[in-house]
């Protein structure tokens, strides 16, 4: 199942909130509006937040002959969701769970989820690096066209986490992908005019140092907050923002990778 996906994308951050479930969905919403068949896999156990971003809280998984059949945002199947949220009774169910049986939940879900035929996978995972990413780094690390992107803030306490997600991949053998500074100054929504709150650029210094790519900047925009919970991409909604050409030009470098996915082997060793 996972061999026939061509790219798969683990959206890593080392703190909460940061916006990588937020990154995660525009992403796969950019790649279905440009015509690619997405999947997005939320293996946030304790804080499934994809299914109420995409607008699919109401909505269920069923046990198909192949497999679980994912949730369809569109009649065209082109974007297929899976989440712990989908199994839950409420949002507000809280999964109190034990490292094994995570374990065996995210190995399910890497498993028996019956994508069918995908261009991308996108997986969202946790803040930080806990169980879920243990299990999940161990089933794809030898899966060639799987690599990370690591989503952080300027502060530099946001920075120190995302350095350490990076000798995570090194040492689990993931490729980076890139980084992704999110929450980039603030973008007035009278003006348009970006003013920093906090510092900026400490994502891409980051990337610098460690040898990684960087990818582009997302200021906090509130027209893109309001986006959460609708289910509805940046790029078909407000075209000509810093986010949606942010996520364009991220798509475009995707389809430019190798279909291996490794833009990026050799990380810096001395982080
Ligand atoms: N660039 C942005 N502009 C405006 N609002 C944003 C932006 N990025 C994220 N947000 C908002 O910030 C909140 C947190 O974002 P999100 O849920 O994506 O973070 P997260 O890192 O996935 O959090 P968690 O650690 O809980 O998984 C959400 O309400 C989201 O709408
Ligand atoms: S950025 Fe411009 S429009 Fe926005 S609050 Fe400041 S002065 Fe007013």
């Amino acid at each position: 199942m996972l061999e026939d996906v061509k790219q798969i994308l683990l959206v890593l951050s080392g703190k909460g909130g940061v916006g990588k479930s937020t990154v995660s969905t525009q992403l796969a919403l950019t790649l279905k509006v440009r015509g690619y068949k997405v999947g997005l896999l939320d293996i946030d156990l304790c804080g499934p937040s994809v299914p109420y971003l995409l607008n699919l809280e109401s909505q269920s998984v069923h046990q198909g002959p192949d497999g679980w059949v994912p949730v369809y945002l569109d009649n065209e199947q082109r974007l297929g969701v899976m989440s712990i949220g989908f199994l839950l009774s409420s949002r507000n169910d809280a999964v109190v769970w034990r490292g094994p049986k995570k374990t065996s939940m995210i190995k399910q879900f890497l498993e028996d989820v019956y994508w069918q035929d995908l261009d991308y996978l996108i997986i969202d995972t946790p803040p930080g690096t806990s169980d879920e990413h243990i299990t999940v780094m161990e089933n794809l690390r030898h899966v060639p066209q799987c690599s990370a992107i690591l989503v952080t803030t300027p502060q530099a306490v946001a920075i120190e986490d995302v350095r350490k997600e990076i000798t995570f991949c090194k040492k689990t053998g993931i490729s980076i992908f890139g980084i992704i500074e999110n929450m980039s100054g603030y973008v007035c929504p009278e003006c348009s005019e970006c003013t920093n709150i906090f510092s900026s650029g400490g994502g891409k210094s980051l990337s610098e140092i460690a040898r990684v790519p960087f990818l582009g900047s997302i200021p906090i925009d509130p027209r893109v907050g309001m986006l959460a919970g609708q289910g509805k991409a940046a790029v078909s909604e407000l075209p000509n923002c810093t986010t949606s050409k942010m996520f364009d030009e991220l798509v475009r470098k995707l389809s430019k990778s190798p279909t291996n996915g490794n833009s990026e082997t050799s990380a810096n060793e001395d982080l």
